[in-house]
Order: C-alpha cells, then structure tokens, then sequence
C-alpha cells in the first residue's frame, strides 16, 4: 500500500453531507462512517484535524434571509458545527480513538479553546482534533476556516471533502454538462468563481501556499485514497 503523502492536513467536512439521505440534522449511520474513515486515514500516521461545516443544521445566510441579522445568522452558523464536531467526536471515542473538539469560542463546560499550542499538543498525541465554531467571526465560511486553521497549525494540506468528486466548469447537479478538472492554480480557481467553495478561502491558500483537494466522502475509504495520493479529486495549487 502507497504511504502517505502529507504528515499533516486539515480535512473540511460537508456539514450538509452528515445529514445522510435527511434534509436536515444529524444522520448517526452517516456519522459512524465517516468516523471508521477518519480513524483508518489517521491510522495511516497522518496527523489529522477536522473543520466541519453546519450546513446540516444552519446557515446564516438563509437565517438572515428570515429577518435575523447576519451577524446572529452566522453565529448560530458556528454554533452548529461545534454540535456538528460534538457528535463525530463521539462517535470516534466510542470507536475506540482519542479525539479531541477545539472551539473558537469560550465554553468551558463543551470545550476546550483553539490554540495553535492545543492543536499541536493533542495532534502529536495521537488524537483527531475537531476544530469547532468556525472562525469565530461572522461573514466566513468553514471552508476559510479550514484554510485558516491549516495554515495556523501548520497542516501540508486542506482536503475538501464532499458531496462532488471534484471542481467543475459549472454546478455538476445542475449543469450535466459540466467538465470536471483534475487541476486548477488558486489563481484560476478564483477567477472561474467555481461555487464549490468560497473565494476568501481560495485566496487564503494562495496567500499561503496550500493545496486544496477537493473529492467526494461518497465513497468509503476516499480520505485514505486522496492521503496516499491515490484518489480521485481536484488539486487546486500553484
Ligand atoms: N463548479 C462547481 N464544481 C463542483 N461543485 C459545485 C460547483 N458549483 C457548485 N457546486 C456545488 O457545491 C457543493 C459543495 O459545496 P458546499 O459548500 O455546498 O458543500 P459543503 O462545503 O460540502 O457544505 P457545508 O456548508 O454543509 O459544509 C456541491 O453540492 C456542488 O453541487
Ligand atoms: O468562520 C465562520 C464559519 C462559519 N460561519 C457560519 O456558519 C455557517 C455554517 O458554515 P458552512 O461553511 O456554511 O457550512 C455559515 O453559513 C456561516 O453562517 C461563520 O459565520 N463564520
């Protein structure tokens, strides 16, 4: 079997995809299996933190489409991913692995505060670091979370995984057409306005030179694929 090739990443989580075939919420079988993912990609030797969206439970935009202000809108946002991190975080520790939620926000009583210096000391632990609550500052997006946490921490990479296999010329569920790239610089990503990810957190990974991989969780065993160099993605870098 092909070794790893990152000694550390960032893995962004679809909040959307925890949700299994439901619109809404969390979907424990879902949860389950992605946590056996995580726990084989770890096993690996790869250093492994995780940014989960919230797009399972809120996001600000629609909120503050209902009245509430964006700002309370995204706050509720961040507040969903820390429940988001809550229950992979269980899953994994009753699997049998240590993990460990980190939040942007102080909760004492749910968990403990990001710091460059926890991250580093619960990562060369052994343990899967959960990285909740986003940013902590509304108008982002887990994605720049992602970006930002990887760059802080030091992480090799940021592994987008997904819904789609990949970046397309065009949404690939509404546009059958749509050409799926194998690669793409930060620069062209940026310019194509590819709607798979935002543009604040592909400017940030070009600001710090780190690759971005999007590819699908669809399949299980896809987060130990892309770790080897051996899945199927598209690599935004350069
Ligand atoms: N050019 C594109 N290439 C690939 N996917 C695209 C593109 N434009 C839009 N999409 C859509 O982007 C979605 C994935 O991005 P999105 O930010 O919604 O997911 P996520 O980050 O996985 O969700 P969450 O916010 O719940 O974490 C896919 O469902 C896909 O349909
Ligand atoms: O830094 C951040 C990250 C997220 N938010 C809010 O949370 C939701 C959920 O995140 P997704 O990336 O969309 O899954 C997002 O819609 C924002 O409302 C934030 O404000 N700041």
């Amino acid at each position: 079997m092909a070794e790893p090739v990152y000694r550390r990443v960032v893995i962004k989580l679809s909040g959307e995809y925890l949700a299994g075939s439901h619109s809404f919420g969390i979907d424990q079988p879902t949860v389950d299996r992605i946590a056996d993912d995580l726990i084989a990609a770890h096993k690996l030797g790869v250093e492994v933190a995780v940014v989960i969206g919230g797009g399972n439970i809120v996001r600000g935009v629609e909120v503050s489409s209902r009245g509430v202000s964006r700002p309370t809108g995204d706050t509720m946002g961040m507040l969903a991913t820390i429940m988001n991190c809550l229950a992979l975080e269980a899953a994994i520790e009753r699997k049998g692995a240590p993990a460990r939620t980190l939040s942007a926000f102080v909760m004492p009583e749910i968990s403990e505060l990001f710091t460059r210096s926890a991250a580093h000391k619960y990562l060369a632990d052994g343990r899967i670091v959960l990285l909740g609550g986003g940013t902590g500052n509304p108008f982002f997006t887990t994605d720049t979370t992602a970006v930002l946490r990887a760059a802080e921490i030091g992480a090799q990479a940021v592994l987008k995984a997904t819904n789609v296999d990949g970046v397309y010329s065009a949404d690939p569920k509404k546009d059958p057409s749509a050409k799926r790239f194998d690669r793409l610089t930060h620069s062209q990503a940026i310019a194509g306005d590819y709607k798979v990810m935002d543009a604040t957190a592909f400017a940030l990974a070009r600001e710090t030179s780190l690759p971005i991989i999007v590819f699908s969780i669809a399949e299980p065993g896809s987060i130990g694929a892309i770790l080897r160099g051996t899945g199927r993605g598209t690599v935004v870098a350069g």
